[in-house]
């Protein structure tokens, strides 16, 4: 519904977003669920004996493709209201373990995929397709794969990358576990798959992670996860070694999704960027989303941010200035703080940021390129991106969506404070992540048009 009451207006299912110059922004939201804790959720749920609800899961795409890769793998699967009762494989009249020779297809979530070819080694033939071949289809999964084929389980891939397929009972009967190595350079998906497996496995998996670990927040989701399913575990500091004893089971129950930092990054940088007053509820305190400090990046640039219990209260319009961070703790906010380093007085860099370019779209490269195109100066390296603000965006133009939900929250955020529009091509990708982004935004008084697009 929209504040008026009246119902909204559904989005086509393909769409190039018209993003219209906005002079203020105000309003009350409240944050969607968190995507990355969903998914988590989910899976644990399927991974344990009995019923869970997953209370308030979020509605993006990769929360579908989970929800759909467990019920194709045999779990039970129920969304009543909001929530999620998922039977997991362990409870009659389920097997105990996923359905063999399934084929899986995760869409374009990298962290569904991921996570399930670690449970996919508990299975026989599991294979994973994906209709994103230019997307997930390039991002590389070899460091995972490697990891599985040293715990015994055979992997059949193209070249480390989708499509692929894995077993994990072959000839000398089902993987037990035991220590392993993992690369964690890449991505944290690959520790965080195997940390799933471990508890499942009869030996449990003494983990190592190689190379200079990346994403810990994300890997400290995934072991709160264990916690909240009852599921034991060490880990040492540095999250360099993770020990899960073996023959654990997830202990079925409740849990509830929090609110989503990453996606209300981009609501928070708007906010910043527009005169008005934005306040953003469920957004708790102590949440172990690293985008959390997206907040604290905002407020050294200058913003106005509050916050009262859950709720986030920006005061918009201030001058914002360049910042240096090491990107690396908040990566899925960097787009949307890039919005505010484009309008900010100086060079902002995000260090540290290699993973970007194994995203949806080469997120250092592809934005420097789209900023260009927006007349706002722009460098890389292999591991950061500097941003020259710019007093002004003329806007006038067609930028490139990518394919990518947090490039076109970027684009969005650019477009608000442009002189002229600016078309967005692919704008409905945004359903990855956060399908009510652009309507949120209209909650606070931007405008949009919808119009028919050429992108898939
Ligand atoms: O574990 C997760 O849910 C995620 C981990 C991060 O990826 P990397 O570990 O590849 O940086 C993040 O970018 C992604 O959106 C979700
Ligand atoms: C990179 C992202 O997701 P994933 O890796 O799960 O595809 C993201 O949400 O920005």
């Amino acid at each position: 519904m929209s504040p008026d009451g009246l119902p909204t207006v559904q989005l086509p299912d393909t769409f190039d977003v018209l993003v219209h110059p906005a002079q203020a922004l105000s309003g009350e939201l409240r944050a969607q669920p968190s995507k990355n804790y969903t998914t988590r959720y989910l899976l644990a749920a399927a991974l344990a004996e009995g019923e869970t609800r997953v209370v308030g899961i979020a509605t993006s795409e990769d929360a579908g493709a989970m929800l759909r890769c467990l019920a194709d793998w045999g779990a039970g699967v129920t969304l009543v209201g909001d929530d999620a009762v998922i039977r997991g494989f362990g409870a009659a009249p389920s097997t105990g373990t996923p359905r063999a020779g399934v084929t899986l297809n995760p869409g374009n979530a990298g962290a569904v995929a991921r996570f399930l070819m670690g449970v996919a080694a508990l299975t026989t033939d599991t294979t994973f397709v994906t209709d994103y071949p230019d997307s997930l289809g390039k991002r590389p999964q070899g460091d995972l794969l490697e990891a599985l084929e040293r715990l015994g389980a055979r992997v059949e891939s193209n070249g480390g990358r989708l499509p692929l397929t894995i077993s994990g009972p072959v000839q000398g009967g089902p993987i037990q576990g035991g220590t392993v190595e993992v690369g964690a350079e890449k991505s944290s998906q690959y520790a965080s798959a195997l940390i799933f497996l471990g508890p499942l496995l009869p030996l449990g998996l003494d983990l190592r992670l190689t190379g200079q670990i990346k994403s810990h927040a994300p890997l400290r989701q995934t072991l709160d996860t264990l916690a909240a399913f009852g599921v034991r575990f060490s880990a040492s500091e540095d999250l360099s070694r993770i020990s899960i004893p073996g023959g654990q089971k997830y202990a079925a129950g409740r849990v509830s999704v929090p609110g989503d930092y990453p996606g209300s990054a981009a609501i928070l940088a708007a906010a910043a960027l527009l005169p008005g007053e934005v306040r953003l509820g469920n957004l708790r305190e102590n949440d172990l989303q690293g985008e959390r400090e997206a907040v604290a990046v905002l407020r050294e640039m200058g913003a106005d941010i509050v916050r009262e219990g859950d709720t986030l209260i920006v005061r918009g319009g201030q001058p914002l200035n360049a910042v240096t961070r090491d990107g690396d703790g908040f990566t899925d906010a960097v787009q949307a703080l890039t919005a505010a380093a484009a309008l900010a007085v100086g060079e902002t860099t995000w260090e540290n940021v290699s993973t970007l370019r194994l995203k949806e779209c080469d997120r250092i490269s592809d934005t420097r390129r789209e900023l260009e195109g927006l007349g706002i100066h722009a460098t890389e390296t292999a591991d950061s991106l500097s941003i020259t603000g710019t007093g002004k965006i003329a806007g006038g133009i067609t930028a490139d969506g990518h394919g990518d939900h947090r490039m076109i929250m970027l684009l969005t955020l650019l477009g608000l404070r442009a002189e002229a529009p600016i078309r967005i091509t692919g704008a409905h990708h945004i359903r990855k992540s956060y399908p009510l982004f652009f309507r949120h935004l209209e909650d606070l008084g931007a405008r949009f048009e919808y119009l028919p697009t050429d992108t898939h």
